[in-house]
């Protein structure tokens, strides 16, 4: 599969040390977490909260490991702060991405997110937008995408649980209402199927759309006692919700099969978030990258 196509492999830090938790994996470090990603045969990260900002600190601990930056992470509060603060916080972040060289820039809406919230049950307190709310997104990403391509770069927008952004008909709205030249799609599997939607539908929708993939698994019974015990996003992670993949109930051989006859070019990084006192990262992305050269050839 994607014989002559420029297709990388990349894995989060989030399974060696949490952002939204950082007691999670808080007592690993840095070299140890982007030792470990090369180890297990991996060529790319995201960024997470222990990484040098310096861009040629970070560079050279990458590249003495074989490692490029993909992608990072971008809160945004476009529904609800103004979009000049949304603004200069976009330009810093894209312009160290720029220099770390990666192309695309996740950005995600998280103006009366719950996803940060320890206590609030995720499926019953779920934002849904406004009018108006929907408005200053689609005109705000505009405004980023816009910034981005300033640069030659892409936003690619990471539908979310716990996020005004989350179901099929959200993710449908978003690409409706969005110019595909100003704002392309994060696909991420384990949101997709831990909020119950079709990822295979939502794949083959927007395939056009899709310019960076976070591979993430889901244990199909924790999903479910989310749902029966009310649990917070935080609380999901926590009991394990999310796993690398091959360890949950995601087939991803289709989900492979559809980017390659897609011609798909650009980062899949695996990103399963869960306690490293439970899971040892290692162990897992060993695991991960044996299951995705099996299934793709990858
Ligand atoms: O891409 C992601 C970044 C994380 O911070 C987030 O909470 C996680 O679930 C995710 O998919
Ligand atoms: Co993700």
């Amino acid at each position: 599969m994607f014989e002559g196509k420029n297709v990388k492999l990349g894995i989060a830090p989030i399974g060696w040390t949490n952002d939204d938790m950082p007691e999670l994996g808080g007592e690993v470090t840095f070299e140890q977490c982007i030792s470990e990603m090369a180890l297990a045969g991996f060529t790319g990260s995201e960024v997470g909260n222990k990484y040098p900002r310096n861009t040629e600190v970070l560079k050279k601990a990458l590249s003495l490991r074989g490692l490029e930056i993909a992608s990072a992470w971008f809160s945004a509060f476009l529904t609800s702060r103004p979009l000049e603060e949304n603004v200069e916080a976009f330009k810093e972040h894209r312009d160290f991405l720029h220099e770390m060289g990666a192309k695309v820039i996740v950005v995600s809406e998280q103006g009366n997110s719950i996803q940060g919230k320890m206590e609030i049950p995720l499926f019953e307190k779920k934002p849904v937008f406004t009018e108006e709310e929907w408005r200053l997104l689609v005109d705000g990403l505009h405004v980023l995408g816009e910034l981005a391509s300033e640069k030659g770069m892409k936003i690619v927008y990471h539908h979310h649980m716990g996020t005004g952004v989350q179901t099929t008909a959200e993710i449908d709205r978003l690409m409706e209402e969005t110019d595909p030249e100003k704002v392309s799609l994060l696909y991420d599997t384990g949101h997709l199927v831990f909020s119950g939607e079709d990822h295979l539908h939502v794949l083959n929708k927007h395939m056009g759309r899709i310019h960076h993939v976070h591979l993430k698994d889901v244990r199909m019974e924790v999903a479910h006692k989310v749902r029966e015990e009310s649990m917070s996003f935080l609380q999901a992670v926590k009991s394990g919700v999310f796993t690398t993949p091959g360890d949950g109930c995601i087939d991803f051989k289709p989900v492979f099969e559809a980017l390659d006859a897609a011609g798909y070019e650009g980062w899949f990084v695996v990103e399963a978030e869960q306690d490293p006192a439970i899971a040892n990262p290692l162990e897992y992305a060993f695991k991960a990258r044996q299951y995705i050269r099996e299934i793709s050839g990858l």
